[in-house]
């Protein structure tokens, strides 16, 4: 069977970054950058006040006192029209630009100012050059780079474009996920079961596992295990970059999801993983003239496993598609903190939880019954990875796990 690494090799060998777009930066806020940005200017554009007060020659205030003659009042979007010479100083206001001359701000309430006479009494701590104001292009020169390809734009990043004149950008977006769950016991979350049904937990979890990726969920509701409603449904689902499909990918002789997709003209690559939950994970592609392909997932349809196998696996494919320069999850080393016996035949991931003590990750595996055990996962923050085998670890060993 496929290792947890070789399916995700394939996932990376299969999904294509999706082709850029130019936008807006609103449009743009959670898409991937694909070209890198230079700033237009310099950033600050001039010699800046960061304090309301007076700007002042540093060498006049040798003990931080002295007593300037004022030139004039310098507000931000303003210019300074005079120059400071020795014994001169400039009111001026934060943003504002510092006059020729002068190379440092004192504050506004270390000022006695005297009106008639047009002086300023200043009573300070030392002034060295460069206080309370930041020198022209210190932040950034006009021309260098702000913004790499491949840069996931948060606010501070659309807001550092805006600056330095970048108001349309060349992004790859987030994709649409369309969500199918199948299985004739599934009830909507809000009807009570009927004997032998269950409430379809997956398709909301999966929805809003979508949205804490930044991307798009479309639900398409219910899929009965009858060929011809799964396949209308299918056909739906696949006109979306992404289809996840919930259950019925494994043995079961109504586990039509395979079959079906194939009939639709999807091309599988892979079909089982060995990993625990999450085995008959199902993985497929279809590719057809004039339009971006879609990817399919056929999802197990234990809770654990389907959520598992999303956080592993689809959120790789979506970063893929995203043009993340890193598409994989960084794991977090933790020591255990107490033994643990791991068992089974499969590596297994764990649902866990990770504390931090002295800036170290300290990890308690959480007891579960399995893969149908949602439970189980909401004390969980992370996945704990033990290798297949049984073996006994011991308080302090260190393991991967994955933060959710
Ligand atoms: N003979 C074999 N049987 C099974 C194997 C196997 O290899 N050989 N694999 C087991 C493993 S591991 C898993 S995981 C499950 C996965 O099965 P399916 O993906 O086919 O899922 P279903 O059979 O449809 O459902 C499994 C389980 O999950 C519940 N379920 C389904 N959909 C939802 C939903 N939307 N919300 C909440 N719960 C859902 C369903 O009722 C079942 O209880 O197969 C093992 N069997
Ligand atoms: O692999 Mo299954 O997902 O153990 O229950």
């Amino acid at each position: 069977m496929l290792s947890v690494q070789e399916a995700f090799h394939l996932i990376l060998q299969t999904v294509k970054p999706v082709t850029p777009h130019q936008c807006s930066l609103l449009e743009a806020y959670h898409c991937v950058l694909a070209e890198g940005t230079v700033s237009d200017v310099n950033v600050p554009p001039f010699d800046k006040a960061l304090m309301d007060g007076f700007a002042v020659r540093s060498a006049d205030l040798p003990t931080g006192e002295a007593t300037l003659q004022i030139q004039e009042t310098i507000y931000a979007g303003s210019v300074p029209t005079l120059p400071l010479q020795a014994g001169q100083t400039s009111q001026i206001m934060t943003g504002a630009p510092l006059p020729e001359g002068a190379d440092a701000v004192v504050q506004i309430e270390h000022c006695i100012l005297n009106e008639k006479q047009q002086t300023v009494q200043i009573e300070t701590s030392l002034v060295t050059p460069g206080k309370n104001m930041l020198y022209r292009s210190s932040v950034l020169e006009a021309g260098a780079t702000v913004l790499e390809a491949g840069t996931f734009l948060r606010p501070q990043e659309i807001g550092a474009l805006a600056e330095t004149g970048s108001p349309i950008v060349s992004v790859r977006r987030a994709p649409s996920l369309a969500i199918l769950a199948t299985g004739d016991e599934l009830v909507p979350p809000e009807q009570p079961p009927q004997p032998g049904q269950i409430r379809n937990s997956n398709e909301i979890m999966l929805h809003t596992q979508i949205f804490q990726s930044q991307a798009n969920a479309i639900p398409l509701g219910i899929a009965r295990d009858e060929r011809n409603h799964l396949r209308e449904k299918i056909l739906e689902g696949l006109k979306s970059d992404f289809l996840l499909l919930s259950g019925g990918v494994s043995a079961g002789t109504l586990d039509l999801v395979p079959s079906e997709l194939q009939a639709a003209g999807v091309r599988q690559v892979f079909h089982k993983v060995n990993l625990k939950p999450g085995k008959p994970l199902w993985f497929g592609i279809l590719e057809e003239a004039n339009r971006t392909p879609c990817y399919i997932f056929g999802l197990p349809g234990n809770p654990v496993s389907s959520m598992v196998c999303f956080e592993l696996f689809v959120k790789l494919a979506i970063r893929q598609f995203m043009g993340f320069p890193t598409p994989e999850a960084v794991p977090v080393q933790a020591r255990l903190q107490l033994e643990f016996q791991s068992k089974g035949n499969r590596p297994t991931y764990h649902p866990a939880q990770v504390e931090w003590k002295d800036g170290e990750a300290i990890v308690s595996p959480l007891k579960t019954l399995g893969s149908a055990d949602l439970r189980s996962t909401v004390n969980a923050n992370a996945v704990a990875l033990f290798p297949a085998g049984n073996q006994l670890y011991q308080a302090g060993d260190k393991v991967d796990t994955f933060l959710w």
